[in-house]
């Protein structure tokens, strides 16, 4: 762990270093170095490989029209078939409902088919939801059913799967209500790693920065496990339990950052003011676990879809790059390396054939009163989030902007009004 850490470190601090010059350099010398006929540090020369694709469109909506058209030109160019099918990694949230709908146009036109596609969604229905509170033990929590209105098992198929011909084997998704949740994270990473990993993942971005449910203090080394909502996570979903933040679930299953880093590509959508301090942490600084989003420029295929509002924050100079880039006639899917087909370093564990119980865990001690859903501490879970931080809430790392796309009561506050919080006099 501590070996991993450093390195980590190490890469925030070159990646910062070096991320200005990439933006300034790396058209200039993205061509030298594929050719490796600069005598640049391996390092450097693997920071200009790595350089993030950015596309920005006016609004939500052609931010959207773009990531649809993308990932039909990526199954059409990979011609799926059903000894080798697409696998497509799937979000859900608001900001890819629109992206889901115009799939699904597109294939009522004939334009595109999903028989040959496999789909693995990256959060489980939410597994843990309070119930009472006002009194928090332990035995108030329960599963939150699959056929719960606002369970991810639900949304998927209300905006995706009921609408195309993606055939029903091929769809996974985490099952929240699983007796041993510990055992089906690891069964849902060998069943990536059984299809030979993921091909394209498509994700979105918390205002927080974060990936999946890969919240700030995410390992970045971490695969599909249980992991617990920071606050601002609870606050933002709260939208979706009638406003009403005890509805909430705590937890939830999640892919991890090795998990979307060993897809073969990334595309990952934000739009709206309030994603726009993630996008300006994620790009324009270093890596770093607390804005998960930031792994991304060491991934070989990151691809991040903006609207205009989303890149508020952003250095002008960093948008006209981006900018630019267009404007030359290169497209996303032009720029940067081929896609590679990278090994996959995951190898599942034997898998018991049954779940274990806690009587079957201690068996010389009388079983620990614990409520059937929490029986997650199993080594393997403690060994996962070992060097995680699960903050309580990271609203004090929010400017305004970003924290008024969370509070209702903030929306009418102008924003820039509130901006004087992040000058610093001159
Ligand atoms: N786990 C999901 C993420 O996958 C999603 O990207 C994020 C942003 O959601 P939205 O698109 O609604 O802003 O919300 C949740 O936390």
């Amino acid at each position: 762990m501590r070996r991993g850490r450093s390195f980590w470190h190490c890469s925030t601090i070159v990646t910062h270093r070096y991320l200005r010059l990439n933006i300034f350099t790396s058209s200039l010398l993205r061509s030298h170095t594929h050719t490796h006929s600069l005598s640049l540090s391996r390092v450097f020369v693997f920071q200009l490989k790595t350089l993030t694709r950015v596309i920005i469109r006016e609004d939500p909506r052609s931010a959207s029209v773009y990531i649809a058209d993308y990932i039909i030109s990526r199954i059409q160019a990979f011609k799926p078939t059903p000894e080798q099918p697409f696998v497509l990694g799937l979000p859900t949230g608001s900001s890819p409902e629109f992206i889901y709908k115009i799939l699904v146009q597109r294939h009522r036109a004939g334009e595109i088919s999903f028989k040959n596609v496999v789909t693995f969604n990256m959060v489980s229905p939410p597994t843990l939801t309070a119930t009472t509170p006002t009194k928090p033990t332990q035995d108030e929590y329960v599963g939150l059913p699959r056929d719960h209105p606002e369970s991810y098992h639900s949304f998927m198929y209300k905006h995706f799967f009921s609408h195309v011909d993606i055939p029903p084997q091929n769809i996974n998704i985490l099952n929240g209500e699983a007796t041993d949740l510990t055992a089906e994270c690891a069964a849902f990473e060998a069943r990536i790693a059984r299809y030979g990993g993921i091909e394209l993942f498509l994700g979105g971005v918390g205002p927080d920065g974060h990936i999946a449910f890969n919240e700030p203090g995410s390992s970045l080394n971490s695969r599909t496990r249980v992991k617990t909502l920071a606050y601002d996570t609870i606050l933002a979903n709260s939208r979706f339990f009638g406003n009403d933040v005890d509805k909430v679930p705590r937890m939830a299953m999640t892919v991890g950052i090795k998990t979307i880093m060993e897809s073969r590509e990334v595309v990952i959508v934000a739009t709206g003011a309030h994603k726009a301090i993630a996008v300006q942490k994620g790009l324009e600084e270093g890596v770093n676990h607390m804005w998960t989003l930031s792994a991304l420029q060491l991934h070989q295929h990151p691809l991040v879809v903006c609207d205009r509002d989303a890149t508020l924050e952003l250095k002008v100079k960093t948008v006209r790059y981006f900018e630019s880039i267009e404007q030359a006639g290169t497209d996303a899917r032009t720029q940067g390396p081929a896609l590679v087909y990278r090994p996959r370093t995951y190898v599942p564990g034997p898998m018991p054939k049954t779940p274990r119980t806690a009587q079957q865990e201690t068996p010389d001690r009388t079983p620990e009163k614990v409520p059937k859903d929490l029986r997650i501490n199993t080594e393997l879970h403690h060994a996962m989030e070992d060097d995680e931080l699960t903050p309580d809430s990271m609203s004090s790392r929010l400017v305004d902007s970003a924290i008024g796309g969370l509070d209702g009561t903030l929306k009418s506050d102008l924003i820039f009004d509130r901006m004087g919080t992040r000058m610093t006099a001159l």
